[in-house]
Parts: structure tokens; C-alpha cells; sequence
């Protein structure tokens, strides 16, 4: 008896070849409307799925293949007796391979002006039972969804390589892309309501690349993307040049992005190990990153850099002073791409830093479980700020506290930033007390701490830190307040004539 083969496709992509491979294997195609059609417009023989069920296609085709004809088909076991017996009573014939992908929800939902309904018509019911039936009895059934596995199907049919293996391989397959379909739909409905974090937290994300190591070389590691991506991101970004991007280099890029759209005016960012070592912003570009390179001159050594605004000649020419992994920005000019290709090991990123997502939830992984949280899109004004001491602060020390709290918040707790003339002095990052963070960051400013301002990102749990600065010449500071011990900071502050302002807004971050 031959056997059969169940084809209903939506991508049509190479159908015709594998339908003429399966024919040539001696097998009987089975096909629902459009699939039909098209291997029928391409001489080849195909029965309609209808005339195995014996209902016609029905309801706008949400019923199709959903009938005990097909399914019976496909999940009947062949090794035992009671199930072909069933069969048999009810003219079941048996299906041995089935290629089914699915309605395209994912790209409807990403369809510019789609309508709610469209993007339900959208979901693909008779694909995804169907490929689950033959996943399940995959000892029995072929099942393929992924038409690049099209001709290692067909070569298994008649070699050896149609091991139980391979067969449970193209159902981890199957399972792998119903999952994450049903993962794109369960989302989208989420989507449509206030719930933010449901029972279940279900996320899905396809392949960008094997990445030749992780953090270190002994840690194997891949890069994935969010399969849905309604704005450019790093998973989309362009590279211009160089050579692909390591893990390390996806983590430290991915913070540069993060803290350069904190600014709307031309702004540039080194970073190293995912925290900042400069920060400029300035009226140009070149002057933002000429800002950003003098904040720390040895840091950027080896480092990012993120800018948010195209890369032209100026900055290019400084850009190519230095050693750097890795320039990001939304363009880069003609000339100034010139430039930089001449360096072979820089790698350029082509990326529209300025767009918003500070709306998305961000994901942690720990032992045993996932942290899932808002983004930290808080943001402070001028008008937000309560200034406690008895010396006011001056419109650009204003300026300069702004500018240094939006640097504060991407460097890892505990944090301290200086900041002068619209320009990271120096940055403490990730010490176990505030203390501590704040001697680094003194340190690394040196002479230039004399009128600068200071930023925290906690409170100060006592005066410590304050004395530290009032000692480097600090004339401002910027923290959140509502430490039991604040009057103590004041106190300090007022003796040394130093400004500070509250903004009663954390930014820790872990
Ligand atoms: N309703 C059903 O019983 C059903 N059976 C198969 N499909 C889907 O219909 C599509 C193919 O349709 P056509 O052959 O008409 O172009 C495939 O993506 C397949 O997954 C169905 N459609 C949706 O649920």
C-alpha cells in the first residue's frame, strides 16, 4: 500500500520540488484549497483533504483538516493491534508524513494599521493540531514545518538516516514552533488587557547567531532575538564593518544604547564591562565624544561607544585615534565610514539609538526562576528637584546635576558619578558602600572635582561621603533623599556652602 503524505502549507516556499520528491518516493499527496491548487497547477496528482473526511473545507476554513479522518490518521499507533483494529472499523487511513506551516500571525501582527480581527483570523488552528498529532506519533509520522528541512526529508525517505532519532529531532522541532507560535499569540492577547505580569510568563525568542564563546571562552553561548520587532534594535542593528560580535560585545553595546537614549541633545557614551566610562554631551557630535573620551582617556581603551547622532568626519577622525571594539550610531557618513573601515578590528554598528521602547518589561534570569520587571524610564526635571541646603544651586550646576543623574542610573550600585561642564569626571561603580564608590570617583576627577557637581544614586546612609566631597571641591550634589540621617548630609553641605538637591527617585541598579 503506498503511502500517504498530508501537505497544507501557508509559505509555499519550494512545495512543488517536495511534492514531486514525495511523489517520486511512491507516496500519495493528501492537500487542503490553496496548497492543493497549487501542486495541482504543477501536474501533479493530489487528492483534496475533503474527499478523506467527507466534509467540505468550511466556516472561512477554520475548518479544514480538524476531523477524526486526519487525526485518526496521524495518531494511530502502527505497532499496536487495538488502534489499527479502530482504524479499520472506521476507515481510517493512516498518514505518514505530514508538512504543515502555519497561518503567518506573526507577520499580521507586525502589519502596519492591521485590524484586531485580521490579526485573529490570523491564528492557525488545523496547522498546529496537525503538527502536534504527528509530533506525538512521531514514530510513526514524518512531520516537517520548516521548508529549509525539506531535502533532508526526502533524502531520509530512502536511506538509512530515517532513524527514530532523526524523527524525534523534526518533533522537538514542531513542539519548538508551536510553543513559541502559541507564545506570540498568548502575548498578543496579553497585550490587549492591563495585566502585566500573568500565572504563567511565557516568552519565546529565534536565533541570531552561535556566538563563538560567552562571557569567557570555556562558556558556549548564542545570541536570540525577540521574533516580533516593532522597533530597531540591537537584534536588527546593521553592522557596517569588522568582525562579528562577541557576547561580551552584545552585553557592553546593548548598555552604551541604554544610556545614550537618555539624551536628546548629541550625546556620547564609552563604556566598559556594561558600565560607563565617559559620558559628553555638547552641540555636535564631535564635541559630545571629544567630552566623552577626556571624561577618562585610559578606560575607553577597548571600549564601546555609542553616539545619537550620525558619525561624521570630525568625530570619525577621533573615533580612529583610539582603540575601540565597537562604534554605534544611527548613521554614519560617507567620509567618515572612509575612515573608520581603515581599521580593521573596529567593528561598526548602524543603529537608530534614539527610538523609545522604556516601555518594555526587562527579564533577569536567576537560580531557579526569572525576575521580570518595568523598565526604569523614570525621569527627573528641573521641576522635580528640592533643593535642602541653604546654598541654592546655580543654573549650570543645575545643568550639570541633570546630566550626571542621567549618567548615575546605568552604572552599577553602589554609584557614584562626578560631572562638569556637560561631562562625566569621574564614575564609581559597583562597590559594596557609597564610600567607596564615591573615593573612585574623586580619584579619577583629581584636580578637575574643584566646582564640579556629584550624583548618587541611593541616598547616603550617613555624612560620609558629603565630607569626601566637600574635601575635592565639590559645589553640588544630586541624590534621592529620605535617609533617617540626612540632616546630617545638610549639615555638612551647609558648612562647606554645597548645594544639594533631592529628587526623591532611586535608580539602583543590580
Ligand atoms: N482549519 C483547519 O482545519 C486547517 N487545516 C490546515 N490549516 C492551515 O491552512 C493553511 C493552508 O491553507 P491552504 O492550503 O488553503 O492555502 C496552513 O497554514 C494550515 O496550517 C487550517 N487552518 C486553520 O486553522
Amino acid at each position: 500500500m503506498s503511502k500517504r503524505a498530508l501537505i497544507s502549507v501557508s509559505d509555499k516556499t519550494n512545495i512543488i520540488e517536495f511534492a514531486k520528491g514525495l511523489k517520486e518516493r511512491g507516496f500519495e499527496i493528501l492537500s487542503t484549497g490553496g496548497t492543493l491548487r497549487s501542486i495541482a497547477e504543477a501536474g501533479i496528482n493530489v487528492t483534496p483533504v475533503d474527499e478523506v473526511t467527507g466534509f467540505p473545507e468550511m466556516l472561512d476554513g477554520r475548518v479544514k483538516t480538524l476531523h477524526p479522518m486526519i487525526h485518526g490518521g496521524l495518531l494511530g499507533k502502527r505497532s499496536n493491534q487495538e488502534h489499527l483494529t479502530q482504524m479499520e472499523e472506521h476507515g481510517i487511513v493512516s498518514i505518514d508524513l505530514v508538512a504543515v506551516n502555519l497561518y503567518p500571525f506573526k507577520e499580521t501582527v507586525q502589519k502596519m494599521d492591521v485590524s484586531h480581527q485580521d490579526i485573529i483570523e490570523n491564528i492557525d488552528i488545523g496547522g498546529p493540531s496537525m503538527l502536534r498529532s504527528a509530533a506525538k506519533n512521531f514514530e510513526d509520522v514524518l512531520v516537517v514545518t520548516d521548508p529549509t528541512d525539506y531535502e533532508r526529508v526526502l533524502a531520509a525517505i530512502t536511506s538509512a538516516t530515517d532513524t527514530y532519532e532523526f524523527r524525534q529531532q523534526l518533533a522537538a522541532k514542531v513542539f519548538r514552533h508551536t510553543a513559541s507560535y502559541d507564545t506570540m499569540i498568548a502575548n498578543y492577547f496579553l497585550s490587549q488587557t492591563e495585566e502585566q505580569y500573568p500565572e504563567s510568563y511565557t516568552v519565546t525568542y529565534e536565533k541570531v547567531q552561535d556566538l563563538r564563546y560567552g562571557e569567557n571562552p570555556h562558556q558556549q553561548a548564542a545570541f536570540y532575538k525577540e521574533p516580533i520587532q516593532s522597533r530597531p534594535t540591537l537584534a536588527t542593528a546593521k553592522q557596517l564593518h569588522g568582525k562579528e560580535l562577541s557576547y561580551n560585545n552584545i552585553q557592553d553595546t546593548n548598555a552604551a544604547i541604554e544610556i545614550v537614549k537618555e539624551f536628546t541633545e548629541p550625546a556620547a557614551v564609552a563604556v566598559k564591562h556594561m558600565n560607563p566610562c565617559g559620558i559628553g554631551i555638547g552641540q555636535s557630535i564631535s564635541t559630545a565624544f571629544e567630552r566623552a573620551y577626556h571624561a577618562d582617556p585610559i578606560s575607553i581603551f577597548g571600549g564601546i561607544v555609542a553616539c545619537n547622532r550620525p558619525v561624521d568626519v570630525d568625530t570619525a577622525k577621533q573615533l580612529s585615534q583610539i582603540f575601540l571594539e565597537i562604534v554605534v550610531a544611527p548613521s554614519f557618513e560617507t567620509q567618515a565610514l572612509e575612515i573608520l573601515t581603515q581599521k580593521k578590528n573596529i567593528r561598526l554598528l548602524e543603529l537608530d539609538v534614539t527610538s523609545d521602547d522604556k516601555q518594555s518589561n526587562r527579564l533577569t534570569t536567576v537560580y531557579g526562576g526569572a525576575l521580570i520587571q518595568a523598565y526604569d524610564a523614570k525621569e527627573v526635571s528641573e521641576e522635580d528637584l528640592e533643593v535642602v541646603t541653604n546654598q541654592q544651586p546655580t543654573e549650570q550646576e543645575i545643568n550639570d546635576m541633570l546630566f550626571a543623574w542621567k549618567a548615575v542610573k546605568h552604572v552599577k550600585s553602589n554609584a557614584i558619578v562626578l560631572a562638569k561642564d556637560s561631562q562625566t569626571i569621574g564614575v564609581g561603580a559597583g562597590q559594596m558602600n557609597r564610600i567607596g564608590a564615591a573615593e573612585i570617583a574623586i580619584k579619577q576627577a583629581g584636580d578637575k572635582s574643584e566646582g564640579a557637581v556629584l550624583a548618587s544614586d541611593a541616598f547616603f546612609p550617613m555624612p560620609d561621603t558629603v565630607e569626601a566631597a566637600a574635601k575635592s571641591g565639590i559645589k553640588a550634589i544630586i541624590q534621592p533623599g529620605g535617609s533617617k540621617r540626612d540632616q546630617d548630609s545638610i549639615d555638612v553641605c551647609n558648612q562647606f556652602g554645597i548645594a544639594m538637591v533631592y529628587t526623591k527617585v532611586r535608580h539602583f541598579k543590580h
